[in-house]
């Protein structure tokens, strides 16, 4: 009961530290504030610590389900990247292709776009050709100023209320170009996603790694549970069991520490454990050298944060779920014999504690002592 007890506050803290981060992602319907590098970061980790955990028998149960606990919390996260980074956009892209808006389409008549682009007749042409593509033609802004002036030259259309919500002209938006019959309709979907790709969105490629290792992962998971399965059932038919009982809570399963103590397969696991230590830690160096030369903390400004759709509350349950899964190892026995093989884990979760309370304290620091403005501007320029 104890046991059970014991893991109830990581399993909390951990359970809920991704829950505020989903929901700013489906309230931004965006996830811009998310870093595709830490995501990735955390997906790696997770990884070998599943892999650590099932090939370390001494390694606790617990320790196993908050393995895949975190697992699932990443997925969920990688998945509501490609979906609002890239399947959201392109579903609501279509929409408003098809349904031109009424109050645009009155505006049509008003705009005095025509004067600037020449002769009433033609500028109605070139309208209602791009009213037929279903664009709804406001505010022409210059794409670039080319050789041969503005008439006649790219345009991005768009409408001063997407503008108002976003820098970068929206996906799916339409670049009328000049053809010798009037004006084509070229969609720039796919240059958006391409080379004019917008700086706030993810570069294709790393969304392409992360779908890649998030199918790896899934698929890694179903068959290594189905094998688990399997081998626990092995091992408990061996021992005379009836009824497969599964990991007892925070207690190191002794039997299966002689039976496999001498295997190859527990360094592996130990080996895994240290990778994910330094993957998980490694995470948060440059953030925290970054910090020291700026002389501010960027990422941990809350406002900021909270602005660009990172939500705070999970570094802060992540510290607390750090704490109680460092306190539960303990707590289960203070015997070297037994900590030792869960040094990998001991050491990720305290060196995280760590260096998540001296991201804290640069945070603190900083906020009294905020930098001055060139100090900014002349540090960022030496940074880049
Ligand atoms: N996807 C996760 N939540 N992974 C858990 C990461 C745990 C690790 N100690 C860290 O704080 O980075």
């Amino acid at each position: 009961m104890e046991a059970y007890n014991n893991s109830v506050p990581i399993v909390l803290s951990w359970g809920v530290a991704e829950v505020p981060q989903l929901i700013t992602n489906y309230k931004e319907k965006s996830v811009e504030g998310l870093s595709l590098t830490f995501i990735m970061t955390w997906i790696l980790g997770d990884l070998l610590n599943l892999i650590g955990c099932k090939l370390e028998p001494a390694t606790l149960p617990t320790q196993y389900y908050m393995a895949v606990l975190y697992t699932l919390t990443t997925l969920s996260l990688a998945t509501q990247t490609i979906y609002y980074g890239h399947i959201y956009p392109r579903l609501k892209a279509n929409k408003r292709y098809y349904k031109i808006d009424n109050v645009e389409k009155r505006r049509l008549h008003t705009d005095d776009i025509d004067k600037k682009q020449g002769d009433f007749a033609h500028g109605f042409e070139h309208r209602s050709q791009l009213l037929a593509c279903g664009v709804a033609p406001s505010i022409p802004i210059p794409l670039l100023a080319n050789d041969h002036g503005s008439v006649g030259g790219e345009f991005y259309y768009t409408s001063a209320r997407s503008l108002s919500r976003s820098h970068t002209p929206t996906f799916g938006f339409f670049v009328p170009k000049r053809s010798s019959s009037g004006y084509e309709c070229i969609s720039t979907e796919e240059s958006l996603f391409g080379e004019h790709e917008s700086a706030q969105s993810a570069p294709p490629s790393e969304t392409k790694t992360l779908m890649c290792v998030v199918s790896a992962l899934t698929f890694f998971l179903c068959i290594s549970n189905l094998q688990h399965a399997q081998s626990d059932r092995n091992i408990m038919h061996n021992q005379g069991f009836v009824v497969q009982m599964g990991r007892k809570l925070l207690q190191v399963n002794e039997s299966l520490l002689k039976e496999y103590g001498s295997n190859g397969a527990v360094e592996i696991g130990s080996y895994l454990g240290w990778g994910m230590a330094i993957v998980y830690m490694g995470g948060r160096l440059p953030q925290i050298y970054l910090n020291f030369r700026r002389g501010h903390v960027e990422l941990l400004n809350i406002s900021s944060l909270m602005c660009r759709g990172l939500n705070p509350l999970m570094f802060i349950f992540a510290l607390v779920g750090n704490i109680t899964y460092v306190g539960s190892i303990l707590v289960s026995s203070l015997d070297w014999a037994k900590l030792k093989p869960n040094l990998p884990w001991l050491v990720d979760a305290g060196g995280c504690v760590v260096l998540d309370s001296l991201i804290l304290i640069q945070f603190i620091y900083f906020w009294y002592h905020p930098p001055k403005d060139h100090e900014i501007k002349n540090e960022s320029s030496n940074i880049s």
